[in-house]
């Protein structure tokens, strides 16, 4: 009854951490990571937790005969040559649970990988202050389910699981939906204050709230030409309520900026790009903001 975790960074160490006080749990990286663990959590109190963490390549068919699920963890980039580390010793047909931000590995992990693949959307925050030390930063919700809303009773079963870890959780039919909308609210976000450097509360003043609301614009006339519900309060209204409770937040995609790790850009615009495409809709601000992401990357 083993949890396998690969990516043991900030959502999978804690995650890691979570579910190891309550049954076996494996930690999966591409390198070596010290134990204990220190986990500060978002009251502010700092707990020790011996973790089981391997080295991904590393394990054995034996090592994996007792998985019965394996969460990736993994930034989406990276989600598909991670897996492929231990896809062939896995147990045949082993659930699989995507917790990637974007819409871009799912689908094709939903279609290929031969067990019940999952899908998590979560706004639980938490980032590495070391590689020995996760911090919790904030208490969110997670919602699961398959992208056709099969699976119930594995998605109840699952969300169960977490939320007795102390990760409310709640399995959904409509998970599709829901990483569409999150997908939306990132893409409105994060390439702005990923690119200007700002905290997303600046989002608010006038040199940069034109520009969020040309994306949003945007992102909402695809999602409405495509037949993908928009959120009940619009998504401009969405968008805005999110960057008013995040004021203070640095995004991710920022925080990927400022340590000088890859961005998610391709995860959370290229589903948007290629559906515009496909419904023949325009999208300047997209497409730039993608393509100065690209050459940052390809520029290193
Ligand atoms: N952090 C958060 O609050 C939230 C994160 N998410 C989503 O969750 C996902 C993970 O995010 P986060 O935890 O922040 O990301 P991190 O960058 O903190 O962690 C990613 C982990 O994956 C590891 N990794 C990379 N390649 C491999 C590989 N081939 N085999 C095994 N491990 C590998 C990295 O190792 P290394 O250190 O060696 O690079 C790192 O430990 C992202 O898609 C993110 O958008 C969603 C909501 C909230
Ligand atoms: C909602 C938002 C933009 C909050 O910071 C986020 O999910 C992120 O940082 O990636």
């Amino acid at each position: 009854m083993t949890q396998l975790i690969i990516g043991p960074g900030a959502m999978g160490g804690l995650l890691g951490i979570k579910l190891a006080l309550q049954q076996p749990v494996v930690l999966a990286g591409r390198r070596s990571l010290p134990t204990p663990q220190s986990l500060t959590s978002p009251q502010g109190s700092t707990t020790q937790h011996a973790v089981d963490g391997r080295l991904a390549a590393a394990l054995t068919e034996r090592d994996l005969s007792t998985v019965t699920t394996v969460h990736l963890l993994t930034k989406a980039y990276a989600a598909e040559s991670a897996l492929a580390e231990v896809a062939t010793r896995l147990p045949a047909a082993t659930p699989l649970v995507l917790w990637q931000n974007g819409l871009e590995v799912q689908p094709r992990l939903t279609r290929d990988w031969p067990g019940p693949t999952l899908c998590a959307s979560t706004t639980e925050g938490a980032y590495r202050q070391s590689d020995a030390h996760i911090v919790h930063a904030g208490h969110g919700h997670t919602w699961i389910g398959h992208l056709a809303g099969e699976h119930a009773s594995l998605s109840t079963e699952l969300a169960d699981t977490l939320t007795r870890a102390g990760l409310a959780s709640q399995a959904v039919d409509d998970i599709h939906q829901r990483l569409w909308h999150k997908l939306a609210v990132n893409a409105a976000i994060n390439p702005v204050v990923a690119r200007y450097r700002i905290r997303n509360g600046r989002l608010a003043e006038p040199r940069f709230a034109p520009i969020t609301n040309a994306i949003i614009a945007e992102v909402a006339d695809i999602m409405h030409s495509a037949g993908i519900a928009l959120p009940a309060q619009g998504l401009s209204g969405l968008v805005w309520q999110v960057i008013e409770d995040t004021a203070h937040n640095r995004a991710s995609m920022l925080q990927d900026v400022l340590t000088g790790r890859p961005t998610e850009h391709d995860a959370i615009l290229l589903p948007l790009l290629r559906l515009a495409r496909e419904h023949h809709r325009a999208t300047p601000c997209l497409a730039a903001f993608h393509r100065y992401f690209s050459q940052r990357s390809a520029t290193g």
